[in-house]
C-alpha cells in the first residue's frame, strides 16, 4: 500500500537523514522502523504524510505519488500518534478525540458518539469524557491520541515513539491494546521505535535503520533474530536473540506426560499402577485439577510439604520460550503446564523442550531455505 522508492532526505545543513531508502510497506499490518538515535526513522515517517518533503525519491500511496495529492486530503487518511500524545490541553478528552470528525464537518452529536465508542475500543473509562488532558495518566492520555488518530477511520496509522514515555508496565498494556485494536480494524501502521524489544512484538515486519538513514536489513521478526543481515543488526539485537526468538514457537507441540499428575485424593494403589519411569517428581494438584505443588516420587505425598510449582504455562497460547522460562524456574527443572482454566495439562522436563527447540529450529530453517 505504501512504496517508499529510493528517498532521500537532505536537510537545508547538508545533513543527510535518509539515504536512497526502499521499502514496500505491507497493507493491514505493522511495519516497524527501528535503529538508533538519529538514523532518520521520524524523518521517514514524515514523509509519509508530507510534514517532511524527500529531497530524492517518490513515495507511493496505492500506487499514486503522494506529491500529486493535496496535503490535506492525503493527512485525512492517515492518523498520527506522537510521544506524549500531544493533546489539546484546553480541550476535554471527548473534544480533543472528535476534533478530526469536526474538522471534517461531522456535526457535535455525530462527533462525541464517534469519540465515546472510540474511547471504549482503546480501553477508556467513559468516565473521563470531561476531563482535561492534565487529569490523566501518562498511558491515558496515550490512549486518547490513539482515539483522536483513529476517529476518521483512516485506513493509515503513522505511530512515533507513542508508547516511550510512559513505565514498561503500563507500556506493555499499550503495546497489548495496540495489537487487539489492529486484530479488529487491520489498519495499515507504520511504527517508529528504538526499541527492538518492541519492534519484534509489534511489527509484521521490522525496517532495521542504521546511521545515515540507510536500511539495514527488513525482514518479520522471526528471521530477523535467526538470521541478522550484519554484525550491525546482530549488535543491534542483543545478545539474548536465541532465546528471544523462542517467542515465535509454540509450546503446543511440546510432548507432555500426564502420568506424575496426581490429585490430593489419589490413593497409592492408584500412583503405583501408574508407568512413572520418566518422572522423578508427581505434581499434586487439588481436587479441580489446579496444580498444588511438586513431591518427590516414591516418598509419602504431604499437601503441607509440597516444592513450590512455579509459574505454569498456558499450553494453548504461550510459546516455547514461556515453556522454557517455567522449567529454568521450577525447583525441579520441570515445567508445569495448564490449559485455559488453570487445570494441569501435563508437565515437561527441561531436556524435552530441549529437544523441542532442537527441532523447531530444524523446521525453520528447512522452511526459510524453501522460501528463498
Ligand atoms: N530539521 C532538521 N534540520 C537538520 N537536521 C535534522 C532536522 N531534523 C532531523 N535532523 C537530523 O537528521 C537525522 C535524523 O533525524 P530523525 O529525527 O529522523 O532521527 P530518528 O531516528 O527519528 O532519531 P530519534 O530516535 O533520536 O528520534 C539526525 O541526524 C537529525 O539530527
Amino acid at each position: 500500500m505504501i512504496r517508499i522508492d529510493s528517498v532521500t532526505k537532505r536537510y537545508p545543513d547538508g545533513t543527510v537523514a535518509v539515504d536512497r531508502l526502499s521499502l514496500e510497506i505491507p497493507d493491514r499490518s505493522i511495519t516497524v522502523l527501528v535503529g538508533p538515535s538519529g538514523c532518520g526513522k521520524t524523518t521517514t515517517l514524515r514523509m509519509i504524510n508530507r510534514m517532511v518533503e524527500p529531497s530524492e525519491g517518490t513515495i507511493l500511496l496505492d500506487g499514486k505519488d503522494i506529491q500529486q495529492q493535496p496535503v490535506n486530503t492525503l493527512r485525512r487518511s492517515m492518523g498520527y500518534v506522537i510521544q506524549n500524545a500531544g493533546l489539546f490541553q484546553h480541550r476535554t478528552i471527548l473534544d480533543n478525540i472528535a476534533t478530526v470528525p469536526r474538522l471534517l464537518g461531522w456535526g457535535k452529536e455525530k462527533s462525541r458518539a464517534r469519540a465515546r465508542e472510540l474511547m471504549e475500543r482503546v480501553g477508556l473509562d467513559g468516565a473521563l469524557a470531561k476531563r482535561y488532558p492534565y487529569q490523566l495518566s501518562g498511558g491515558q492520555q496515550q490512549r486518547v491520541g490513539v482515539a483522536r488518530a483513529l476517529a476518521a477511520d483512516p485506513p493509515v496509522l503513522l505511530m512515533d515513539e507513542p508508547f516511550s514515555a510512559v513505565d514498561p508496565v503500563v507500556r506493555k498494556g499499550l503495546q497489548d491494546e495496540l495489537l487487539r485494536i489492529q486484530e479488529e480494524l487491520g489498519k495499515t501502521i507504520v511504527f517508529v521505535t528504538h526499541d527492538i524489544d518492541e519492534a519484534v512484538k509489534l511489527g509484521t515486519m521490522v525496517a532495521v535503520m542504521r546511521t545515515g538513514g540507510r536500511l539495514a536489513q527488513f525482514a518479520p521478526p522471526a528471521e530477523l533474530l535467526t538470521d541478522p543481515a550484519d554484525s550491525f543488526v546482530e549488535d543491534f539485537l542483543g545478545t539474548d536473540r536465541g532465546i528471544r526468538r523462542l517467542s515465535f514457537f509454540p509450546s503446543a507441540g511440546l510432548e507432555l506426560l500426564t502420568a506424575p499428575i496426581v490429585a490430593s485424593d489419589t490413593t497409592d494403589e492408584q500412583i503405583a499402577a501408574r508407568d512413572l519411569t520418566d518422572a522423578p517428581y508427581l505434581l499434586v494438584t487439588d481436587l479441580d485439577g489446579k496444580p498444588l505443588g511438586w513431591a518427590e516420587r516414591d516418598t509419602e505425598i504431604d499437601t503441607a510439604r509440597l516444592l513450590p510449582y512455579g509459574r505454569p504455562f498456558v499450553v494453548a497460547t504461550d510459546s516455547l520460550r514461556a515453556a522454557l522460562d517455567c522449567a529454568v524456574l521450577s525447583p525441579t527443572g520441570w515445567a508445569v503446564a495448564v490449559d485455559g482454566e488453570g487445570r494441569a495439562a501435563g508437565v515437561v522436563s527441561q531436556q524435552t523442550i530441549g529437544e523441542a527447540i532442537r527441532g523447531a529450529h530444524a523446521k525453520s530453517a528447512t522452511t526459510q531455505k524453501a522460501a528463498r
